[in-house]
C-alpha cells in the first residue's frame, strides 16, 4: 500500500485531471443508476393508470439521463487517458534520472535487461491498468454502494438475498487474488529473462554469427519464450477463474430472487415494475463486482511493476557528492593510504588488499599485473566510480570523498577498458569530452591520440557517422577516439585502462609521445605491454590485489620476479626467473639495459624490428 501511495504521488501534474476523471465516473454512474428508478415508476405508475403524460415525462427523464451519461463517459475518457499516460512519462523519467545517479555499485546489482523491462514493460503494465482500469475501479465501488442503497429503499426483504451470496463470492475472489499475485512476480521476472537473451544476442550478434552460435542462440531463445508463454498461460488460467465464479453467483442470485420476487408478488407483496427495476440493480451490483474483481486483479499485477519499480527507486545511491563539497582539484597527486576494497559487502575475501601508494602530480605510472590481480579495480577508485571499502584513496592532498563527485570526475579523465562510443557524428562523440570545443581543439585533440591518422579516410571527417555503438570503425579507431575525448577534458588526473591494447606499436609511441608533452597531468597507464610502461616514473606491479613492488623499469627488472617474468614472457626470455634465478635475471638485464636504451626514442623503440616481437599476441590494429 505505501509502494502504490507513492506511485500515486508521481501523478503530479496530472492529478487534477485523475480526480476530474474520478468526478466525471461518479456523476455518469449516478446518472445511470436512476434509470432502473424511473423504469420501475413507468410500469407502475404511468403503465399501471394508463397516464400516457407520466409515461412520456419519465421517458424523456430517462432519455436525460441516459445522454448525460453518456457524454460524462466521453469526456472521463479523455482526462483518464491523460492521467495514465502522463503518470506512465513520470515514472519512465523518475526510473532514467534515478539510474544516471547510480554508481558502479548499485549498477552491478541490477541486470541491464532489468531495468529495460522496469522502465518499459513494467511502467506500461501500471499505465495500462491506470487506464482501462480507472473506470471500473471507480465506477464498480459507486455503482455498488448506490445498487445496494436503492435495492434496499425498493425492497428490503429482497436485497438480504445479496447478504447471503456476497461473502461466497468475496471469498473466492480473495482466493484467486492470493494466488495470481505472486504469479505475477513470476511473470515480470520471466520478461526480464527473455529481454536478458535478447539484448545479449543483439548485443553480441557479430561475435554469434563468428562463432556460428546462432542454432545455440536460438535454442537459447526459444527455451525462454516457451517459459515465458508457458508463465504466463499458468498465471491468466487462474485469473480468469474469477468470471466463472461471478457468474454463477450472478445466476444463482438471479434466479433466487425471481423465486422470491414472484411469490411475494402472487401474495400481493411486491408490485410487477419493483420487481423489474430490482432485476435491474441485480444486474448492475453484479456488474460492479466482476468490475471490481478485474480492478483487483488488474491491481495485483500492477502490485507486482509497482514494486519493481521502486525497487529502482528506491536503490540507495552509496556514492553521492559531501554537502559543501570541494569543487577544485588542486593538483593531479594520487595517494592510496592502506586501501582495501571488495565489490559486495558480503564477499569473503578483498579484491584489494592494503594498497598503500604515492603518485606526484603530473608523473606518469604504469600498472601491470595478471590477469584479476586487480588493475582496474584500482583505478576505478581514483574517480570515485566505486568507495574504498577501507583506508582512503587521496587527490589533490584531499579524499575524493569530499570533492563534489562531477568535479572530482571533470579532473579525471579515464579511458575504459570497454571502450564505448555513442551514435553520432566523430564530433559529437568528441564533444563529449568538452561540449564548448573549437574544431581546432578537437582535431589538436585528434593529433594527439593519432585520430589524425584515419580521420582523413573518414568521409566527411569529423563529421562522419560513427553508426550505433561506434561500429563502423575498428577497434584501434575506436581506441583512439576514446582517448582523443578524453584529452580534450583537459584533465589532471589521465588514467588508461588497458587503452592501447589495440592499436598498433607505431601508433602506441605516437601517442606516448604526445602524452609525455601534455605537462602537469597525472598518467596512469594499465598495460600489458611492458613496453607501454616501461618509460614512466614509476611502476605498479600487482598481484592478487596486493602491491608486489614499485619501481623503474630498470629497478624492477634488477629485483623483482614477476616483472621479470612478465618481461622474459614478452621478450621470449623464458627461463628460470624465479627467487634465486640469477643467470636468467642477469639476461633479463641485459635485455632491460637494451631496451632502456632504446627507450629514449619511442618512435624508434616501437618500431624497430626487435620490439615488434615484443607481444606478438597484441601487436596489431585490430
Ligand atoms: N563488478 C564486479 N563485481 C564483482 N567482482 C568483480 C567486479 N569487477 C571485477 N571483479 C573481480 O575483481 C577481481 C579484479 O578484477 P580487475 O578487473 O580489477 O582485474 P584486472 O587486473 O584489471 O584484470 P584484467 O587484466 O583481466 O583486466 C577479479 O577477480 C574480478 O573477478
Amino acid at each position: 500500500m505505501h509502494e502504490l501511495r507513492r506511485i500515486v504521488g508521481f501523478l503530479g501534474q496530472y492529478r487534477r485531471d485523475a480526480v476530474i476523471g474520478i468526478l466525471l465516473v461518479v456523476i455518469e454512474s449516478a446518472f445511470e443508476m436512476v434509470i432502473p428508478i424511473l423504469m420501475a415508476d413507468i410500469i407502475d405508475v404511468g403503465v399501471a393508470t394508463r397516464d400516457v403524460d407520466y409515461i412520456v415525462r419519465q421517458g424523456m427523464y430517462m432519455g436525460v439521463c441516459a445522454v448525460l451519461s453518456l457524454v460524462t463517459g466521453l469526456m472521463y475518457a479523455r482526462f483518464a487517458a491523460r492521467a495514465s499516460y502522463g503518470l506512465g512519462a513520470h515514472l519512465r523519467a523518475a526510473e532514467y534520472e534515478r539510474v544516471q545517479g547510480y554508481s558502479f555499485t548499485n549498477l552491478d546489482h541490477f541486470e541491464t535487461s532489468s531495468l529495460v523491462t522496469r522502465m518499459t514493460t513494467d511502467v506500461t503494465v501500471i499505465q495500462n491498468a491506470l487506464n482501462a482500469g480507472f473506470r471500473p475501479m471507480v465506477r464498480g465501488p459507486v455503482m455498488l454502494v448506490i445498487g445496494f442503497a436503492l435495492a434496499f429503499y425498493l425492497n428490503t426483504e429482497l436485497a438480504l438475498v445479496f447478504v447471503a451470496v456476497a461473502p461466497v463470492m468475496a471469498v473466492a475472489l480473495v482466493l484467486i487474488v492470493r494466488h495470481v499475485g505472486p504469479l505475477y512476480g513470476v511473470l515480470q521476472r520471466t520478461v526480464d529473462r527473455l529481454n536478458d537473451v535478447v539484448q545479449e544476442m543483439l548485443t553480441a550478434v557479430r561475435a554469434v554469427k563468428a562463432y556460428v552460435r546462432g542454432d545455440y542462440e536460438c535454442e537459447q531463445f526459444r527455451r525462454v519464450n516457451e517459459e515465458l508463454a508457458g508463465t504466463s498461460e499458468h498465471t491468466f488460467r487462474f485469473a480468469v477463474l474469477n468470471m466463472p465464479v461471478l457468474y454463477v453467483s450472478m445466476y444463482t442470485v438471479t434466479t433466487l430472487i425471481m423465486w422470491f420476487g414472484g411469490q411475494m408478488i402472487l401474495g400481493d407483496a411486491l408490485a410487477v415494475g419493483e420487481l423489474t427495476g430490482f432485476l435491474s440493480y441485480v444486474m448492475q451490483i453484479m456488474n460492479s463486482l466482476i468490475m471490481i474483481s478485474n480492478v483487483f486483479l488488474l491491481l495485483t499485477r500492477s502490485l507486482a511493476s509497482i514494486h519493481r519499480i521502486c525497487e529502482v527507486l528506491d536503490e540507495p545511491v552509496d556514492l553521492a557528492s559531501p554537502e559543501h563539497a570541494a569543487t577544485e582539484v588542486e593538483d593531479g597527486s594520487i595517494e592510496f593510504r592502506d586501501v582495501s576494497f571488495k565489490y559486495r559487502a558480503d564477499a569473503q575475501a578483498n579484491v584489494l588488499e592494503h594498497v598503500t601508494l604515492s603518485i606526484p602530480a603530473g608523473s606518469t605510472v604504469g600498472v601491470l599485473g595478471g590477469t584479476g590481480s586487480g588493475k582496474t579495480t584500482l583505478v576505478q577508485l581514483i574517480p570515485r566510480l566505486y568507495d574504498a571499502t577501507e583506508g582512503e584513496v587521496m587527490i589533490g592532498g584531499r579524499n575524493v570523498r569530499e570533492y563534489d563527485v562531477a568535479a572530482l570526475r571533470d579532473a579525471v579523465a579515464i579511458v575504459l577498458q570497454k571502450n564505448v562510443l555513442f551514435s553520432g557524428t566523430v564530433r559529437e562523440n568528441l564533444l563529449w569530452g568538452d561540449a564548448h570545443a573549437t574544431t581546432g581543439e578537437l582535431l589538436e585533440a585528434c593529433r594527439q591520440a593519432r585520430v589524425d591518422e584515419f580521420l582523413d579516410r573518414l568521409p566527411g571527417g569529423l563529421d562522419y557517422d560513427l553508426g550505433q555503438g561506434g561500429v563502423n570503425v575498428s577497434g584501434g579507431q575506436k581506441q583512439r577516439l576514446c582517448i582523443a575525448r578524453a584529452l580534450l577534458k583537459r584533465p589532471k588526473v589521465l588514467i588508461f585502462d588497458d587503452s592501447t591494447s589495440a592499436v598498433d606499436m607505431a601508433t602506441e609511441a605516437d601517442i606516448r609521445s604526445a602524452l609525455a608533452s601534455l605537462t602537469g597531468v597525472t598518467k596512469v597507464i594499465i598495460a600489458q605491454r611492458v613496453s607501454s610502461v616501461m618509460e614512466a616514473d614509476q611502476i605498479v606491479v600487482l598481484d592478487d590485489g596486493r602491491v608486489h613492488a614499485v619501481g623503474t623499469h630498470a629497478e624492477l627488472l634488477a629485483s623483482d620476479n614477476i616483472y621479470q617474468e612478465i618481461y622474459a614472457s614478452q621478450t621470449k626470455q623464458h627461463g628460470p626467473c624465479g627467487d634465486g634465478g640469477a643467470a636468467a635475471q642477469a639476461g633479463a638485464v641485459q635485455a632491460a639495459d637494451a631496451l632502456v636504451g632504446s627507450a629514449a626514442s619511442p618512435h624508434e623503440e616501437a618500431t624497430s624490428s626487435s620490439h615488434d616481437q615484443l607481444d606478438p599476441s597484441k601487436g596489431g590494429e585490430r
